[in-house]
């Protein structure tokens, strides 16, 4: 396999090692060796550094605790409209204004800087396109933003890269039109009758009318592990009031969002115990989630890296190419665009203060609909 991969990946600096820790909650006992089937293509294979310091207190010592915590904004700073209070609003507006500029009261900059380009459009799903609600399957997109992005995409070609499976974020955002790319970017698929112009990728009939899209599945020698993984982590978490366990095809997202803040280390336990004897996974953390994702060289930087190539965009002076995404996982994308040859803009979608790679920010998904209608009205203005 093919791939190129000049980037490194970032994503490995916010994944705390994996300790040895053990915690008096039942431990799985795994029937089977991931490591010893798995022989994936070896370029693409990420060295993950596992901590082996023989005893460690729990999952605490690894700082699993302290990055689950800041996973998402505190209530205290985030109202139920997800905007922040009085008493924060001043250091939001500091930040945005020093670091972050609001990509709506830039729009004219940043549009200046387009014209004579080509855009195109990555945007993710969860907390960008959709408001974070409690029950993932419920994350819907409304209508208004779901007519937005189809505007946008008529205009410029437009993906949406989410940690969700490909399956459930295209169930989401039901457009045809669109670039997919699910499991972080390990599943990525064309719109009907779109190649992915790559020689690893393949051609399949997926809905109903049988039409033909083209996928590439980077991580597909990792399916059989990680499916007996997710059975084990439904099993060893399945005591545990309010966890979540989501398939998301090449990677598991375990959610926490709805578990009492005192049993969060049992979580963390509980995927510590099941991954710890699979060296080719590795531990991400999201948004009040924590996310399991085959050792690869692969992230949503990589998928937007692939997708420009794929639509003939690489390395071209005039193709300007804007992210949109609200979470960690979207960092590797910011760093693509921000210092890779693909210069880019990141725009981070953000109700409170937090340091990115991204250029520009949007304070939540209205704000996001509202710079996706302004790229249309700019570009109709352009005739
Ligand atoms: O890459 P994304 O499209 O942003 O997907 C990241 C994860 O999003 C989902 O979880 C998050 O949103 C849920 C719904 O708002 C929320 O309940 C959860 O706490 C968040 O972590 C999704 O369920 C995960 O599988 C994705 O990996």
């Amino acid at each position: 396999m093919d791939i190129k991969s000049g980037h490194s990946s970032p994503v490995m600096t916010d994944s705390p090692p994996i300790s040895n820790a053990r915690l008096t909650i039942r431990q799985n006992r795994l029937p089977y060796s991931s490591a010893a089937a798995l022989s994936p293509n070896s370029n693409l294979l990420l060295t993950v550094p596992r901590k082996k310091t023989g005893v460690l207190d729990d999952v605490k010592s690894n700082g699993w605790l302290d990055a689950m915590k800041s996973s998402s904004p505190p209530p205290s700073l985030v109202n139920k409209d997800n905007f922040s209070s009085d008493a924060t609003d001043m250091t939001y507006r500091e930040w945005m204004q020093l670091k972050y500029p609001s990509a709506l009261t830039s729009f004219e900059k940043i549009m200046s800087f387009a014209k004579g380009k080509r855009i195109a459009l990555f945007l993710d799903y969860d907390g960008t396109l959709s408001p974070i609600v409690e029950e993932p399957d419920c994350a819907y997109m409304s209508s208004a933003m779901r007519s937005a992005v189809q505007n946008v995409a008529k205009y410029f070609p437009t993906a949406i890269i989410s940690g969700r499976s490909r399956d459930k974020v295209y169930e989401f955002v039901n457009l045809s039109e669109l670039y997919y790319a699910g499991s972080h970017g390990m599943d990525i698929m064309s719109p009907a009758g779109e190649s992915l112009n790559h020689e690893h990728s393949r051609t399949v009939s997926v809905n109903e009318k049988g039409k033909d899209v083209n996928l590439f599945q980077p991580a597909s020698e990792f399916l059989p592990m990680i499916d007996k993984v997710l059975c084990s982590l439904i099993e060893s978490t399945n005591d545990i009031k309010g966890v979540k366990v989501e398939d998301n095809k090449f990677c598991i997202s375990v959610h926490y969002r709805n578990v009492e803040e005192q049993n969060w280390g049992l979580v963390a336990q509980c995927v510590d115990d099941v991954i710890r004897t699979y060296p080719k996974l590795r531990l991400t953390h999201g948004r009040k989630v924590l996310e399991i994702r085959p050792v690869i060289d692969w992230n949503k930087g990589k998928a937007v890296t692939f997708l420009l190539e794929s639509l003939g965009l690489s390395n071209c002076e005039d193709v300007l190419p804007i992210y949109v995404g609200d979470d960690r996982t979207d960092e590797d994308a910011f760093k693509v665009l921000r210092d890779g040859p693909n210069h880019g803009y990141g725009i981070l979608v953000s109700a409170v203060p937090k340091d990115s790679n991204a250029f520009y920010s949007l304070r939540d998904p209205s704000e996001v609909m509202e710079f996706l209608k302004s790229l249309v009205t700019w570009k109709r203005s352009m005739g």
